[in-house]
């Protein structure tokens, strides 16, 4: 059954595929049942799960494993397939070869449109997590999959030879494994080293056997629990586009951001978890917050702000310098007047981290001016006289605090969030680019943080705030958002 791509209007108008992860548990939430729910989640799918073993392990490794009778193992795969419509199944962790055959009858019967194998043999911590003896149990279930997912060392199993040592055995591994149990392979490099991560989509069977798949290694410690993440976002993505490539493709690059954000997360001492919801964070897609629901409410003005033809031409260097110049002109009344909005801000809060936050982002603000100045050879006194969307701009924030704390702190946000959101979307042009350091300014990773303090004081006092002040609220960060877009269109180049 192939279904249409989840188009643009959003959940609405989306099918949500309804994926079963069979597999082993993780209490401390990375890796299992609990990552495959949330890597489901997170890539659009509703997620549902039977559990083969339970497992007392944590990001250091196992303690032990409890595995279910069998009986029971099946009433937990009936009780789903009885009642839903399951449109792709993950299998994980499989634990002895009584479970094995279980799920194998059980595939047989019911027949999934699409199944993903993890063929789980050892956790990251190098812990077993199949019996030797179950090995063999294997034949009976890897040939029901459409895609098996194994690791370097399970796939020298699956061979039958010694892990491969690079990139070149893997593959010729994987032909192998591919033609011998006549199955479609993932085969995944996360454990040969170098700064480039390989995988290769084989198929032995296929016209073109070997497709190469890479992404930047990310340097961190969270891997624990990526190759359940992965087989189960690809399972996901399986019933959507219907092509294996692709799913891998796109379950690739959410893992790839999940795994840069893992650290954040702060859950564990040895290998960490990925942060699963990091990229719907990062661009809002959940409006559980004051601020989350405006910034959705803003999408369309964002996306005209970072199309608009001054930062196009910023972001690919063809931007006329005097336009630049001028733009820096404005900005430096801009940032001499927000810098002053944000010190009145520092004098109104009544909390002393809030007061702390503010005046020393109005100090960041002047001296990140006075370098930027220095580095395009002005002065950093304004030259040019102050123009009408500067004086709107400034106007609006002043305005808006003097209605009260909560308005001016709502008004000054789009200021950090949409240059933050700009600098990230511009970042990867930066190499070469004569504009570099604005972009790096708002690329940075410090201004990033400050945009989510602001965020987060805007939600503490929304969530404080009488219903028509969270109204006012909304109407001087839209204000300040639709000014925003303006000032760069002031420098539009005509
Ligand atoms: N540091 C990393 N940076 C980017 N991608 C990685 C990194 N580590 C692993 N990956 C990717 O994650 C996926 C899982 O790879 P890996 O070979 O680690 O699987 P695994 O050993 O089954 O995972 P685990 O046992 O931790 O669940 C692969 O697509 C791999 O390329
Ligand atoms: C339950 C379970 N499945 C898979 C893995 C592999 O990471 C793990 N550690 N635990």
């Amino acid at each position: 059954m192939k279904r249409p791509l989840p188009g643009a209007a959003g959940l609405a108008a989306r099918v949500v595929p309804r994926v079963l992860s069979v597999a082993g548990t993780d209490p401390t939430g990375g890796a299992g049942i609990q990552a495959d729910l949330k890597s489901i989640a997170a890539n659009g799918g509703y997620g549902m799960a039977v559990v083969t073993a339970l497992v007392a392990q944590n990001t250091r490794g196992v303690r032990s494993v409890h595995t279910p009778p069998v009986e029971f193992l099946r009433e937990q795969l009936l009780s789903v397939s009885d009642d839903v419509q399951i449109d792709a199944v993950k299998v994980g962790m499989l634990g002895d070869a009584a479970v094995i055959a279980e799920v194998a009858g059980w595939l047989r019967r019911v027949r999934p449109p699409v199944v993903v194998i993890d063929p789980v043999m050892v956790a990251t911590s190098g812990d077993r997590l199949l019996s030797p003896e179950a090995e063999q149990a294997l034949h009976e279930v890897l040939p029901l999959a459409g895609l098996i997912t194994p690791n370097v060392p399970e796939l020298a199993v699956l061979a039958g030879s010694r892990p491969a040592g690079d990139w070149d055995e893997v593959v010729r591994q994987a032909l192998e494994v591919s033609a011998r149990w006549g199955v479609r392979v993932l085969a995944k490099g996360g454990h040969l080293d170098g700064g480039t991560v390989f995988d290769a989509l084989v198929d032995a069977s296929g016209a073109e056997p070997v497709r190469r798949l890479q992404a930047p290694r990310v340097p961190t410690t969270a891997t624990h629990g990526t190759g359940c993440s992965l087989s189960s976002a690809v399972a996901t993505w399986q019933v959507t586009t219907g092509d294996w490539l692709t799913s891998i493709d796109r379950a690739k690059s959410w893992l790839t951001e999940s795994l840069r954000h893992g650290e954040e997360l702060r859950v564990g001492q040895g290998h960490g978890p990925v942060s699963h919801f990091a990229g719907l964070w990062e661009r809002g897609g959940l409006a559980t917050s004051a601020s989350g629901e405006w910034w959705q409410r803003i999408a369309q003005l964002r996306a005209d702000t970072v199309t608009d033809p001054f930062l196009t031409g910023l972001a690919d260097g063809t931007l006329g310098k005097d336009q630049f110049v001028g733009y820096l002109a404005q900005d430096t009344h801009y940032l001499d007047g927000y810098a002053a909005v944000l010190s009145r801000l520092a004098r109104m809060a009544d909390d002393p981290v809030e007061q702390a936050f503010w005046a020393g982002s109005a100090a960041a603000c002047l001296t990140t001016e006075t370098a930027l100045h220095r580095a395009w050879g002005a002065s950093s006194s304004p030259i040019d006289p102050i123009g009408p969307v500067t004086r709107a701009y400034l106007d609006h924030l002043e305005t808006a605090t003097d209605a009260g704390y909560e308005q001016g702190v709502a008004a000054v946000l789009p200021c950090y969030w949409m240059y933050a959101d700009i600098g990230r979307q511009l970042g990867p042009s930066a190499a070469g680019n004569p504009y570099r350091e604005w972009i790096d300014t708002y690329q940075d990773s410090l201004f990033g943080e400050s945009a989510r303090s602001a965020r987060g004081i805007a939600d503490r006092a929304a969530a404080d705030a009488e219903p028509e002040v969270r109204e006012q609220m909304w109407q001087a960060f839209e204000a300040s958002a639709q000014l925003e877009r303006r000032f760069f269109a002031a420098g539009s180049p005509a």
